[in-house]
């Protein structure tokens, strides 16, 4: 079944993104489905107001439940045979990583909820999370205005999971965070550029020694960069990795 992505949102030209290049194509070739809906478009009043001040004081504005609710609702429903899955793109999230990734890849509907200002009133999570599955996902521990730009990343991670939607799948096996590694250096021609040359053992076409390289690369690179995965790594390996060497 085509994985079908909805995105409400206050912004929705933030996400004219998802027209473009992969996503695009994958749209264009059926392997994705993606909605974007203002949800301006179910406010009721002339204003078409989204937001109100905070119960118990502070500062900036919450969006309000009504516009939430009757936009939720309707989209929703919109699917009938798929259960949503609603993601909301928040800094107090889960971590989203790689195996969210491919947790959500494996959804058939996927119904972002992007939220502006300081958030959204507290009972839109209650009561949809009572109807259907919710994710509270974060990209990182930073704050950024809205969750459209998180929405923008997240795609762009899941679709390009989507069989088909990237053209070479054997590409998607060697990244960074396949298998709890950093990714190896990459190199192409020329074989000497700026005095800098190519590592020989590249050059050397002996296809194990090539492959040993570029594992120790890894395991180098990220112990370097990010000892927290290199953790996670050798627990999984039982810890022999390191002692390889
Ligand atoms: N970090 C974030 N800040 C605001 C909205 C969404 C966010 N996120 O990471 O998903």
């Amino acid at each position: 079944m085509t994985l079908r992505l909805d995105v409400v949102t206050i912004f929705p030209d933030y996400l004219a993104p998802l027209e473009l290049s992969l996503i695009g194509r994958a749209r264009r070739e059926g392997l994705l489905e993606v909605h974007v809906h203002d949800l301006r478009d179910w406010t009721a009043d002339r204003h078409r107001t989204v937001d109100d001040t905070p119960y118990g004081g502070g500062a900036g504005m919450v969006m309000r439940p009504e516009p939430w609710g009757a936009a939720l609702d309707e989209v929703c429903r919109s699917a009938p045979g798929r259960t949503p899955h609603l993601v909301v793109p928040g800094p107090g999230g889960d971590p989203f990583t790689q195996a969210t990734a491919h947790r959500l890849a494996t959804q058939d509907w996927l119904v972002f909820v992007c939220g502006r200002y300081e958030g959204i009133d507290e009972r839109v999570f209650e009561e949809f999370g009572a109807r259907y599955p919710l994710s509270v996902l974060s990209l990182g521990d930073y704050v950024l205005n809205g969750g459209e730009v998180a929405v923008l990343a997240m795609t762009e991670a899941v679709a390009r999971l989507v069989p088909g939607v990237i053209g070479n799948e054997a590409s998607l096996d060697e990244e960074s965070h396949t298998g709890g590694l950093l990714e190896y250096p990459v190199y192409t021609k020329p074989p000497v550029w700026r005095g800098r040359e190519v590592p020989p053992v590249l050059l050397s076409g002996h296809h194990g020694q090539i492959a040993a390289w570029r594992q120790k690369q890894r395991l180098e690179r990220t112990a370097r960069r990010r000892p927290d995965l290199l953790e996670g790594y050798l627990d999984g390996q039982g810890g022999t990795a390191a002692a390889e060497g």
